[in-house]
């Protein structure tokens, strides 16, 4: 059995629940998910100046994961923050929640799109078609125009939002695939892939499946080259935690 820490790089305790239970529906028998999130950082993730402060969050779950001895590490959120710098540290694979997606859609369709949250993360996403090489297989990008934490707030808005931009991206992008781009929609993909007729795919288990799939190859992050271990230096004040 595997232990998969899945980290929410946001601090909000009620999307780090919905995330651990998107991935426990998944992980194989006997695997176990380790949420966790930082205890400092940002509530939620909207944008450059937020991962920056999320990217030290991660950081340090990935060398506590890695002092535990997971066999995987996921980054639970959109913008895969800190994903090289993670895998720099690990020894175990790293995944980002925005790659696993993306990954999947281009392998049960030739175009997909995506719906996530605040306009303006829309060049993050962008970034990250560019950075994957995914950029001519994503026929369209969508944002709820709502903000991250919309989606625990109970009201129900946000989802109802992701539904109808899923169904719209189906119907004008002509995509075969839609993405999901938030931790927080992990918990809607089997329903809306029922509905919509068509897969709608959530990062959170795509992740889980990834890092399963991985590890049963043994197949682990490479340590040559550009991803080997930090150069060892004296990392002082709030960064003492990170010295290897
Ligand atoms: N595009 C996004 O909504 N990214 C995210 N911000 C968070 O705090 N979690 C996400 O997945």
């Amino acid at each position: 059995p595997l232990i998969l820490q899945v980290i929410n790089p946001n601090t909000s305790e009620a999307m780090t629940a919905t995330i651990a239970a998107a991935a426990r529906v998944v992980a194989a028998p006997g695997n176990e998910i380790l949420a966790v999130c930082p205890q400092e950082g940002a509530p939620s993730i909207e944008g450059h100046f937020d991962e920056a402060i999320a990217t030290l969050g991660v950081l340090e779950q990935v060398r506590l994961g890695r002092e535990t001895g997971v066999d995987g590490h996921i980054i639970a959120c959109f913008g895969d923050p800190g994903l090289l710098a993670a895998r720099e540290l690990a020894t175990a694979p790293v995944i980002g929640i925005a790659e696993a997606a993306m990954h999947l859609a281009t392998l049960v369709a030739t175009r997909f799109s995506v719906v996530t949250t605040l306009p303006r993360t829309l060049v993050i996403a962008r970034h990250l078609l560019h950075q994957y090489g995914f950029e001519r297989h994503c026929a369209g990008l969508h944002a709820i125009d709502l903000p991250v934490l919309a989606l625990e707030d109970g009201s129900g808005l946000a989802q109802q939002r992701v539904r109808e931009l899923c169904i719209a991206a189906r119907d004008q992008d002509g995509s075969g695939a839609v993405v999901l781009g938030c931790g927080g929609m992990a918990d809607l993909a089997r329903t809306l892939t029922d509905e919509l007729g068509i897969p709608v795919i959530d990062g959170v288990s795509a992740a889980v499946k990834m890092v399963e799939a991985l590890a049963a190859l043994g197949l682990r992050t490479s340590k040559q080259g550009d991803l080997a271990y930090p150069l060892a230096k004296p990392l002082s004040g709030r960064f003492l935690g990170l010295n290897q």
